[in-house]
């Protein structure tokens, strides 16, 4: 630890005691003492309950491995039986209503995309509560939604050629959204509002109405010569921007500039898996930056292109209405913030007995003070309209820990003077033991859910830890279509309507981690809503543009009232791992397997270690540029301790593997001034501490705590800055 203070008990590192009482505190109207000495009551507390919690995880899995040892064939219904005898798989409530109050409508009554995004690096995190509002024409333009066919290429310069397929797809997605009685947006030339109508005049001076004038619900700048016309479907806004003398509105019959769609409704600010913050310093980083956001001040200078951007929050929109009344809209995304699970504790503050303490309990008290001063009204937006504090809690293992949770954030409220429920808990479906009892899960905070989310990186990780004993697993590419999986993700759903999320509370879906692949995504993502889910997450402000145009096509509301109940019967495909089985694998598909996978951890880790980045993206063994993070690391490193375990590998191969991608991961990074390379040599090799902790994932796997990557990740990371 660096400099420390004494206050109430604690031993607190300076740079904590400082941003706390200088800069989260003031304008909250809690006094120091009271604050710190509430602080460690709080700690004291709860601390031996979050121990005897992550006890219980640990118990749970050595029956569990030792049931596999001695029950070498898979036997489902004994399977079962044992979990209920453990405990591990817990009575399911017979009714559970959710009822939490002050709700905000983003969460609560609009279904659209979910933004996660690493609230360390601030560039990012402001681009991210700006991605409320993205445009149309730079997401077609910039990706691979449009193929780069010849003479549409995507150039540097402006390529009209790409610009006219780019304006055509937005004119058809104009004519799926909003259709005009007759004709087609194709066949406009001007946009007007006249007696409050939105008025489309047609290649042939024909004006049309829209066929539902409803979807009509502003404008801006001059009625006969708007500059913008704000459209709405299934709750989602689109701006349509209109600027005759703009580069590319000249090139538009109707002086059409751009399609602004709203996009991120909400944003994971994330404390978690995308961030690698190992000590005090670097969660003053994070909560600094959480706090910017929430009192508007967070400010952001860089070079791009030899240009110096300033970048803050975006302020929010007017429009004048049909009826001559302003309408102000949303700049920015609600934002959520993720806070980090039960199982780590932090050197930032040691308690009473010189323990360094939780840091999920540390996380829940300073995230929630640092949004404080949006319920205060300290800043010049608000987040929250409702007052709320919505915390994405994750990796919580069954409804004892949900429950422990909602008594943290009871405690935290007490701490700060807030009403009961003010914080709001989005519960992450990532743990095994989480799915099996997801309705009792949600029981516990049935006062304060605002969204369950299926974090399948997190879950299939847990899913493989768990079972380690049970058998070798399927190539991770066949995990996916395994049983288990659909029967999770159908299971969430309908679990979250029987508690009545709907109207009330997110149902949420996974990560589209292949943010290089947006064609792809706009076919498979879709999925998401027609599933019944209001919300998926994407990894970036592009992506969330493009996955918005999905709520646009499926009324979610009505999917899910057409779904039906959750079948018990499913629980069988939940509990049924997914194992190799019968299946021969040949050597070939053996060594490609573990190319891929350690060519993902060791291009995630050697950042995460050397340079303190949480979230990358990774060419996989086929160059596909894939998004990296803690989780996904689970997943790799779990794999290949499996198949350590069970022989499919040796380990002499998997350390062969390890150098030879070694080298392959340098050449990935040549481009990078402040990489430092693992391969130069094989003694650098294996004294390099990015490669040592990149081994011990995989060779230390079986038993890192429910397969986890953050203790071994942290303490290489601090060896790493201890050596700076
Ligand atoms: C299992 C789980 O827990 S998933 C949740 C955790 N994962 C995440 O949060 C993913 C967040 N995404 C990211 O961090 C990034 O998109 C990565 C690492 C995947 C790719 O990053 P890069 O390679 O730098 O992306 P790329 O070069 O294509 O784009 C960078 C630009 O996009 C923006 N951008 C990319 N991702 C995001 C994001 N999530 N939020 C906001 N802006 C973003 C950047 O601000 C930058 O634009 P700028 O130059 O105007 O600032
Ligand atoms: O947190 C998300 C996941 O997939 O894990
Ligand atoms: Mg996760």
């Amino acid at each position: 630890m660096s400099m420390t203070t004494q206050q109430s008990g604690l031993t607190i590192d300076r740079q904590l005691f400082d941003f706390v009482n200088m800069q989260a505190l003031p304008g909250t109207d809690i006094e120091q003492e009271t604050f710190w000495s509430g602080f460690a009551k709080l700690i004291e507390t709860l601390s031996p309950i979050n121990k005897q919690l992550l006890f219980k995880r640990d118990k749970l899995q050595s029956q569990i491995d030792e049931y596999h040892k001695s029950n070498p064939v898979w036997n489902g219904d004994k399977y079962r039986t044992f979990l209920v005898d453990i405990g591990y798989l817990v009575p399911s409530p017979e009714r559970v209503s959710i009822d939490t109050d002050s709700v905000d409508p983003e969460i609560a009554s609009i279904a659209g995309p979910q933004l996660v995004v690493p609230v360390s690096n601030a560039r990012f995190a402001l681009n991210a509560a700006n991605a409320r509002w993205g445009s149309l024409y730079d997401a077609l333009y910039g990706t691979d939604v449009l193929p780069q066919e010849e003479g549409a290429e995507k150039t540097q310069e402006y390529n009209p050629v790409r610009g006219f397929k780019v304006m055509a797809y937005a004119r058809q997605f104009l004519d799926n959204t909003f259709p005009l009685r007759n004709g087609s947006h194709i066949e406009s030339t001007h946009y007007a509002v006249l007696n409050g109508q939105l008025v489309v005049t047609l290649n042939d001076s024909k004006q049309v109405s829209l066929l539902d004038p409803q979807q009509f619900v502003g404008y801006q700048g001059e009625a006969q010569n708007p500059s913008s016309l704000l459209l709405k479907r299934n709750g989602l806004h689109v701006e349509i921007q209109i600027d005759p003398h703009h580069p590319i509105g000249q090139s538009d019959k109707a002086g059409i500039s751009d399609l602004i769609l709203e996009s991120a409704l909400t944003t994971i600010m994330d404390c978690e898996d995308s961030v690698a913050a190992v000590d005090a310093q670097d969660k003053v980083g994070v909560y600094t930056n959480w706090l910017g956001l929430m009192t508007g001040t967070l400010k952001e200078e860089f070079k791009k292109e030899d240009t110096v951007i300033t970048r803050v929050l975006n302020k929010d929109k007017h429009f004048v209405m049909a009826s001559g009344k302003i309408l102000k809209l949303k700049g920015r995304s609600m934002m959520f913030v993720r806070n980090v699970g039960h199982l780590m504790t932090t050197p930032a503050i040691l308690d009473q007995n010189g323990e360094q303490v939780f840091e999920g309990i540390l996380d829940a008290v300073i995230t929630s003070l640092c949004a404080l001063h949006d319920l205060k009204g300290n800043s010049e937006y608000r987040n929250s309209i409702s007052k709320s504090i919505n915390i994405v809690k994750p990796k919580m293992h069954g409804p004892e820990e949900v429950a422990f949770t909602s008594r943290l954030f009871s405690a935290v409220e007490g701490l700060l003077y807030l009403p009961n429920n003010t914080i709001k808990m989005g519960i992450m479906d990532e743990e095994r033991r989480t799915s099996v009892n997801l309705k009792a899960c949600i029981e516990q905070a049935k006062s304060r859910v605002v969204f369950i989310n299926t974090g399948f990186l997190d879950r299939t990780g847990d899913e493989i830890h768990t079972s380690m004993l049970a058998g070798p697993m399927l190539p991770k590419s066949r995990i996916k279509s395994q049983p288990w999986i659909s029967a999770y993700e159908k299971g969430n759903v309908e679990v979250g309507l029987a508690c009545g999320f709907s109207g009330k509370a997110q149902i949420g879906k996974g990560m589209w981690p292949m943010p290089d692949l947006m064609a792809l995504m706009m076919k498979q993502k879709l999925a998401h809503p027609e599933s019944g889910a209001s919300t998926a997450w994407v990894p970036s402000p592009t992506a969330a543009t493009l996955h918005a145009m999905h709520y646009h096509t499926i009324d979610v509301f009505q999917v899910q009232a057409a779904i039906g109940q959750y079948e018990e019967a499913a629980l069988t495909d939940l509990l049924t791992p997914p194992l190799l089985g019968e299946l021969v694998l040949t050597k070939e598909d053996i060594q490609a397997e573990l190319d891929n996978n350690v060519q993902g951890i060791l291009g995630y880790v050697v950042r995460w270690i050397d340079q303190g980045i949480g979230c990358s993206k990774v060419p996989d063994i086929n160059h596909i540029g894939l998004m990296e993070d803690r989780a996904t690391l689970r997943i790799s490193s779990q794999h290949i301790a499996n198949w350590l375990v069970h022989g499919i590998c040796s380990p002499q191969q998997v350390k062969s593997t390890f150098a030879k991608m070694a080298k392959v991961v340098d050449g990935q990074n040549h481009h990078d001034a402040s990489y430092i390379c693992m391969a130069d040599n094989e003694v650098k090799l294996n004294d390099n501490l990015a490669y040592q902790a990149a081994l011990s994932l995989v060779f230390e796997g079986k038993n890192q705590p429910n397969g986890y990557t953050e203790p071994l990740l942290h303490s290489y990371r601090l060896k790493h800055k201890a050596f700076q």
